[in-house]
């Protein structure tokens, strides 16, 4: 990491080579500040606060005010061709075009950094947001769409200042920037695109296509599109190869809709909604897959295109419709049979909540986890002015086990997913790896979206102002229509909604991520935002409970709930002491003291217990301090002593006692281990059941309990424990199990039990 004298060295020297567009100078400050990227993995720690800010947006909207109204996209060659050097700051040079060569590898978060060299030799600094980036392949395929030494050509040229006083060229919108790809630079024919037919265009989009290069294979199905389009503005008589299409008439003359060629038309718009489906950017798949039937009605596969946006919109029951009527057409289709069973199952889960999930929760599905639908159970998000905050509650009485929602994310990264640099370790390393990745994939995904941004526009960022807006349910329900939302989110709001609301898999925040986290528990499996779980608030004794298949988030209840309860669940690992969990609760940054009964109670006894909670803090995170035979595992079993001690003078009420000794369940566990140690003592640590109950009293569905209960139950069996004992502990296993899987048939829970009896 750079010190800060350093970053100021740094910055000048950008400022002065920017100034002079010092090629040699330049390129190297690039790659420095790339390769600080690369080791810290965070762009924004290159930047200064003011520079982290909202820039894009800061820049877009500058852009945005000098651009010209009409929209008109004008062709290259119609430009006046115009160098780096006559280029004024701030100012939209209308009618020009600059050509470049790319001439360093781009680096980028929320737009791309390169540098451009133009036709005179002098290099500048590119910026350039790219909302068609595909974000799956971020990292990779930034350094392929821009790569070194790619021709480009930008359009009516924007120079800006950035806040640390660099000077950039910065493009805005798709439009302006085309990418000459790695085609020879030949200055007297600068599109090498430009004298191509239509048909030959859509030609190059199937070969970018079938290269799995879907920006490539839309930039080109839409250069067809257009050029279509041109012939139409200034007609002329048709090629030969264009009569010859399917579709043209013998003379030339033009079809209802005016174009000369509608089949390559209506085959660009059909091929494109493939591309935009690859990049799962469902809204713009329905767009185009609806002109392409507008040109041919019974196109089977835009058809079929349609569909499958439709599905990706969950918008089941027209996919279900519109996938029985090619089935009309080709009643045969394997393919659209499969895609129409599919609709038809989420259609069914996202009314019903009825999702058949054992085999992926058994672990002996082979394949990766199975599609699901979003379902709103029986919850709704109210504001509730006694509690003095917005929380998710539920609309009926609500049995153990009861699914409440299940929610696809909006996105999520995992350690060994598409993140390239994988980090071991406790550095805090890969944490910020995940959280910058979130953030640029939430950064596209969200802009994508009308209904993901209306969702999230909701959710409460990390400027922490009470929010009592709360969203209607059908906002959150598939096979919903919702108004248009055509506001802008900055992308500040953007990540604030990120960072406050992105949940690991223990129920950490992304914003506390790179803090220091209790020992054992610093790096994250994953990382992700779902919209509708975000609105559920915390408690230390939690009544639902999070199960996660690939992307998508089960909550069920894990107790009983009356009409009206809040729906809560933990933020950190309940079975921790008072001090360790508001520890990690500030640590995570999720800015509120928890004032629940059991944090109350706890405080109430801060003073007894202060040494002993100190012990088993410098324990926790040791193997020695749970194994037996260890001195550390005799020692934490020793605290448990002293804690029924405590208990015994201070703690009349079982109920007090159930909660104080969850919250050292640790303690407790090296106890069992270490009975034969602790002599005539261990009389005086609780049963198993009894601690069993305890766990169920304050954290129904957490896995530790369940494993405990499916332990002693199995070895209440082994030993050849009395039968009502067996049974009794059998009983507390298979409710632990309900309350942390949610309703299964009896022999699942039976083998997930098992499973977990095993460790
Ligand atoms: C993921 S959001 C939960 C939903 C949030 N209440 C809302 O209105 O969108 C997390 C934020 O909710 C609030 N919160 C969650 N649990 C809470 C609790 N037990 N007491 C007070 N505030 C809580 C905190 O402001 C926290 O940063």
């Amino acid at each position: 990491m750079m010190s800060a004298e350093e970053m100021g060295v740094l910055r000048g020297r950008l400022v002065k080579a920017s100034q002079a567009m010092d090629k040699e100078e330049l390129m190297e400050l690039h790659r420095l500040r790339m390769r600080q990227y690369e080791d810290t993995g965070n762009d924004w720690e290159l930047m200064g606060e003011e520079e982290k800010e909202g820039m894009v947006e800061r820049l877009s909207a500058k852009a945005k005010a000098s651009r010209r109204g009409s929209g008109v996209i004008v062709p290259l060659e119609e430009l006046r061709r115009i160098t780096l050097v006559e280029l004024t700051v701030e100012k939209r040079h209308e009618g020009c075009v600059l050509y470049g060569t790319l001439c360093v590898e781009a680096f980028f978060l929320s737009y791309v950094q390169t540098l451009v060299e133009d036709e005179e030799g002098k290099v500048m600094t590119l910026m350039i947001d790219d909302p068609e980036l595909d974000c799956d392949s971020s990292w990779g395929k930034v350094k392929i769409r821009y790569s070194e030494g790619a021709k480009i050509a930008i359009k009516e040229p924007y120079l800006s200042t950035l806040p640390d006083k660099t000077l950039a060229l910065y493009v805005n919108t798709e439009d302006d920037i085309s990418i000459l790809s790695e085609m020879p630079y030949l200055p007297s024919d600068v599109s090498p695109w430009s004298k191509l037919e239509a048909a030959d265009l859509r030609t190059e989009g199937n070969r970018f296509f079938a290269k799995e290069d879907w920006v490539g294979a839309i930039d080109l199905y839409s250069k067809c599109i257009m050029k279509s389009m041109e012939s139409l503005r200034t007609p002329k008589s048709p090629s030969p190869k264009a009569r010859k299409k399917k579709g043209a008439t013998a003379n030339g003359s033009t079809n209802k809709l005016g174009f000369s060629d509608p089949e390559t038309v209506m085959l660009a718009y059909s091929n494109r909604a493939a591309a935009w489906m690859k990049l799962r950017h469902f809204e713009k798949a329905l767009l185009d897959s609806g002109e392409a039937l507008k040109l041919d009605p019974t196109h089977l596969k835009s058809i079929y295109r349609k569909g499958r946006a439709l599905h990706g919109l969950q918008q089941y029951e027209q996919a279900c419709e519109t996938f029985q009527n090619a089935l009309l057409l080709s009643a045969q289709d394997k393919d659209i049979k499969n895609a129409l069973q599919r609709s038809k199952t989420c259609d069914l889960q996202s009314r019903l909540g009825l999702y058949e999930i054992s085999k992926y929760i058994l672990g002996t599905c082979d394949g990766a986890a199975t599609e699901c639908s979003d379902y709103v159970g029986p919850v709704e998000i109210k504001w509730r002015e006694d509690l003095g905050r917005r929380g998710l509650f539920v609309t009926k009485d609500v049995d153990v086990g009861e699914l409440l929602l299940v929610s696809n994310a909006f996105s999520v990264v995992r350690v060994d997913g598409t993140n390239p640099k994988k980090v071991e370790g406790p550095s805090g390393r890969s944490n910020k790896l995940l959280r910058d990745e979130l953030l640029f994939k939430l950064f596209n995904l969200a802009l994508r979206s009308p209904k993901w941004l209306h969702q999230m526009s909701f959710l409460t960022d990390t400027e922490g102002q009470k929010d009592d807006r709360c969203p209607p349910m059908d906002l959150f329900k598939p096979n919903q229509t919702w108004d248009s939302f055509s506001h802008d989110m900055p992308l500040a709001r953007i990540k604030g909604v990120v960072l406050q609301n992105a949940l690991d898999e223990s129920g950490s925040c992304a914003r506390g991520l790179l803090n220091n986290r209790l020992p054992g528990e610093n790096n994250r499996q994953f990382l992700g935002l779902w919209a509708l779980p975000s609105f559920i608030n915390h408690s230390c004794c939690p009544n639902a409970v999070r199960l996660h298949l690939g992307d998508t988030l089960f909550l069920h209840a894990s107790r009983q709930l009356e009409c009206g309860d809040e729906v809560t669940i933990s933020y950190v690992n309940p079975l921790l002491p008072l001090p360790m969990r508001l520890e990690l609760l500030v640590q995570d940054k999720w800015g509120f003291v928890c004032k629940c009964q059991r944090c109350e109670l706890e405080m109430r006894f801060r003073d007894p217990l202060k040494h002993i909670c100190k012990r088993v803090y410098d324990l926790w995170g040791m193997k020695e301090g749970v194994v037996a035979g260890y001195p550390e595992s005799l020692d934490m079993a020793k605290n448990a002593l002293k804690l029924e001690h405590q208990l015994k003078l201070h703690a009349p009420y079982l109920h007090e006692r159930q909660l104080i000794r969850t919250s050292y369940f640790i303690a407790y566990w090296s106890a069992y281990l270490n009975l034969d140690q602790l002599g005539d003592h261990a009389s005086i640590i609780p049963r198993p059941e009894t601690m069993i109950d305890a766990m169920n009293v304050v954290a129904p569905g957490d896995s530790v309990a369940l494993f405990f209960a499916a332990y002693w139950a199995k070895k209440f069996e082994d030993q050849g424990a009395s039968k009502t004992v067996v049974k009794d502990a059998q009983k507390k296993a298979m409710y632990l199990c309900k309350s942390m899987y949610g309703k299964q048939k009896a022999d699942v829970l039976k083998r997930l039990i098992k499973a977990h009896a095993a460790g």
